[in-house]
């Protein structure tokens, strides 16, 4: 076949289709689908994915692909298919799909170069002949930054210079230098004797390949031999050695060693959930399931025994973790139950650590892949199990194009290749809970604890009641006492701080200025650290005003807590205490993470404080307390799911504490202590909790009841944001169901970002088949000025996050 449908790295309206290309002979048999070709578009080099060949085209004039960038296809007929599904599903452009699916590196990279025409250099003007010096290309970057664009730019109308774009990989395959014997160790022998005795070297070298047939590495060849690289050389030029660069991986978990681990005898709750997951692997079936286990329960030792099973039938399995749980212990789990067979794929990998993994997979090195979201498009052929661990966790959706739900995709690709999904958590969120209900996803339950103990008890402390008797401190009494009993005891206390929500702003608390980010609608956080304000939407950082600049008052002052501060507060109060601190600003390191994490688990600190970060994933046996320090920060935000994610974090952060031997309390600090999402994370009752929240969410006719569609409009214009808000609003009313419901145009919860205003209107339906036709309908409508950015339309279907 001679013809490739591609399609192009071009983001578009007008280009979200196939082009046909014609395929050049010399590449007939090696162009497949699913590759990457570079192909010319308009006047440049573009990066393509072939989706399909074929031997006829509606059009007569073709161009020719350049040149293929993959030697074998990196999407399989599985994940093109995905890929369309996810098109639709996320509304994006297909070449976005396509390249949701694959890591990073795999992305082109484009360089964009001006090039001198060859018989024309006697015409250039002599300052731009000296600029080029013997270089045949200079960088577009520089020469727009240079003092001469302008002559350049002359030079290119005129037909003497030519703008190029190179298509790039994002990065190079890493590899090792490697010498390897080219003759039979009979023949090396013969060579060694026939050297004069001055070639001792030489001999030495030829002794070793004797011995050695296989390709050494050149460092450990010279170490091993005392040898020099000229020896190496002299003995390449004879042709006895071959000298080659072998592609090596980068392993972030190289130098660590784990310790194998065997099943556990499962109990019978953990039996009774396994089999019926182990029956569908067997049966090849898809199903999903809602493994529903309270904190502590025994899950994971369930996930694995079920990877175990896929792995004994030659399949594949995808574990994912959120992001914010796959901590070293969580991943030292897989490996030490699958060790080599495992590939680790998150955020804190490097581009090209997360491209290896990724080619592990890709060369079914591995069987098991354990990651964050984006593991979900794991290019697995024999897929026999996806696990999601924590469903609940709002990091599962992907906020920017394309906007997907790894949970959907999961499912998608189980229906493939007919094979379980299994969806793990101990506070299910309210949607999949409903579906358990109703049958639609198979509940399985985990109800008590491994370590058989009661879970721990929790005690809510009202700090308002604290202020009214005088204690101004950010600790109450009763998490001062235990916080001490603790420490005397030589038991660990995790101490978490709700941040989300809640930052620390600059206010006079003369005229009660707050200060606000001069482009957005929202006010600056103060960093202690180096004693700035910052905008977290635009990046805008300013110093600290040392008067009001409304008042000119000198009682400015930063409030709220930040873990820095409470960390100031501990050494005051408790100064015996040993005080780790897991934030943003203490992790960014590379490696961080895990160093603190470690340090705690040996005992090297009484206090773990940090932030959500530390809510998830711990099992340390010495942890016998929990402070909550601010509960509610989360609950005052316009977000229609904040009770259920007040309910999560604090069912979550409270599991941590005796998971073991050793019983656990809990204490959680509040303003509103009666508020239901509290009262009941602090009873542990997620059944009653669900009945409640149900309640409410029937009654205000959101999911799991309804379905609701988030569409922001901005522009630096505020009358045109809104004007065109208040058209989509009422082309839609006029279009859906009598029983949809469309609001808008309001202004969104943070209403101006880098100085566009932004606004919204959000749609509650329950049966709409034709919705997808009429949002496109839309985004065409306004294409044009989309497309200069002037005007961005925003559409998020199932919408985890409201601002
Ligand atoms: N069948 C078993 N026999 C003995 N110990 C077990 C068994 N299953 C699990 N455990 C141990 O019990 C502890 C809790 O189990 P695990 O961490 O799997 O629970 P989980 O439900 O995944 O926890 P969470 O959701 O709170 O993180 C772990 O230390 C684990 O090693
Ligand atoms: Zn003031
Ligand atoms: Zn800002």
């Amino acid at each position: 076949m001679d013809i490739a449908s591609v399609i192009v790295d071009v983001p578009a309206k007008q280009t979200d289709r196939e082009f046909d290309y014609r395929i050049p002979e010399k590449w007939k048999q090696v162009i497949m689908p699913g590759m990457r070709v570079i192909v010319p578009f308009g006047p440049r080099m573009v990066q393509g994915f072939v989706t399909g060949l074929k031997d006829e085209s509606d059009f007569s004039k073709l161009r020719h692909i350049k040149e293929p960038m993959d030697l074998e296809p990196i999407l399989n007929d599985e994940l093109l298919r995905l890929g369309n599904w996810l098109t639709k599903e996320a509304m994006c452009f297909r070449i976005s799909a396509l390249q949701a699916m694959l890591p990073a590196a795999m992305k082109a990279k484009y360089e964009k170069v001006i090039n001198v025409i060859e018989d024309k250099k006697d015409q250039l003007p002599p300052i731009i002949e000296t600029l080029f010096g013997r270089n045949a290309s200079l960088s577009w970057k520089e020469v727009i930054e240079g003092e001469y664009a302008s002559l350049f730019q002359k030079e290119l109308q005129n037909g003497n210079l030519e703008l190029v774009y190179n298509v790039k990989n994002r990065l190079n395959k890493k590899t090792v230098r490697v010498i390897q014997p080219l003759l039979p160790a009979s023949e090396l022998k013969e060579m060694a004797s026939g050297l004069s005795g001055q070639a001792k070297k030489q001999q030495e070298l030829l002794l070793y390949f004797m011995e050695h047939q296989e390709p050494v590495p050149l460092k450990e060849l010279l170490e091993v031999t005392h040898t020099s690289s000229s020896t190496v050389k002299s003995l390449v030029s004879k042709g006895a050695l071959a000298e080659l660069d072998q592609e090596i991986y980068r392993d972030p978990y190289e130098n660590r060693v784990f310790q194998p681990s065997n099943p556990f005898t499962l109990t019978d709750e953990q039996a009774a959930a396994l089999k019926p997951i182990q029956e569908k692997i067997h049966h090849d079936e898809h199903d999903v399931f809602l493994l529903y286990g309270v904190t502590g329960s025994g899950k994971t030792e369930v996930y694995l025994q079920a990877i175990a099973t896929v792995i004994e039938k030659g399949e594949e399995a995808i574990m994912m973790v959120p992001e914010i749980s796959l901590t070293p212990q969580t991943v030292k789990r897989f490996k030490e139950r699958f060790g080599e067979q495992v590939a680790v794929m998150h955020s804190g990998l490097s581009v090209g650590e997360k491209y290896d993994e990724w080619r592990k997979i890709h060369r079914k090195e591995v069987k098991v892949v354990v990651g964050a979201r984006s593991a979900v498009f794991a290019p697995f052929e024999n897929l026999g199990l996806v696990i999601i661990d924590e469903e609940h966790e709002s990091s599962y959706k992907q906020e920017e194009t394309p906007r997907y739900h790894a949970r959907d995709v999961a499912i998608e690709r189980a229906k493939s290749h007919q094979c379980p999904v299994i969806l793990g958590s101990a506070t299910p969120t309210l949607e999949s809970f409903a579906r358990a209900k109703k049958d639609v996803y198979k509940l399985l339950t985990l109800s008590r604890r491994m370590n058989e103990n009661a879970l721990p008890a929790v005690d809510i402390v009202d700090m308002r009641e604290e202020l009214r008797t005088g204690n101004r401190s950010m600790f109450s009494e009763l998490l001062f006492s235990k916080l001490k009993d603790r420490l005397e005891k030589g038991q660990q206390t995790v101490l978490m701080l709700n941040k989300r929500g809640h930052s620390s702003f600059v206010m006079c608390r003369s005229c009660g200025l707050v200060i606000n980010c001069p482009n957005c609608d929202i006010s600056l956080t103060y960093h202690r650290f180096n004693d700035i304000m910052k905008c977290h939407y635009c990046g805008f950082e300013e110093g600290m005003p040392s008067v009001c600049p409304e008042c000119e008052s000198e009682h400015i002052r930063f409030f709220g807590t930040g873990t820095q501060k409470v960390e100031e507060e501990l050494a005051k109060i408790l100064p015996e205490a040993r005080v780790i601190r897991m934030d943003v600003d203490t992790t960014s390191k590379k490696g961080s993470h895990e160093r603190l994490l470690n340090a705690f688990g040996e005992g090297k600190a009484d206090i773990l404080l940090g932030t959500q970060m530390i809510a998830k994933g711990l099992d340390f046996p010495n942890i016998t307390l929990v402070g909550v320090l601010s509960a509610d920060t989360m609950l005052h935000l316009p977000d229609f799911r904040s009770s259920e994610k007040t309910f999560q974090l604090l069912t979550q952060v409270s599991g941590r504490a005796g998971r073991h031997q050793l019983p656990g309390e809990v204490v959680i600090q509040t303003y509103t202590p009666e508020h239901y999402s509290i009262e009941l994370a602090a009873l542990q009752d997620y059944d009653a909790f669900y009945e409640r929240e149900m309640d409410l969410r029937r009654k205000s006719h959101y999911p799991p009841y309804y379905y609701v569609v988030l569409i922001t409009v901005s522009h630096e214009d505020l009358m045109k944001a809104v004007s065109v808000t208040e058209k989509i609003t009422n082309y839609l009313g006029s279009r859906l169901n009598r029983d949809s419901i469309v609001l808008g145009p309001v202004a969104s919860p943070i209403s101006r970002i880098n100085n566009r205003y932004r606004y919204q209107c959000l749609i509650k339906y329950k049966r709409e088949p034709d919705l997808n036709q009429h949002l496109r309908t839309l985004l065409e409508h306004y294409q044009k000025e989309t497309a200069q950015n002037h005007l961005q339309i925003s559409i998020d279907l199932n919408p985890q996050i409201m601002m």
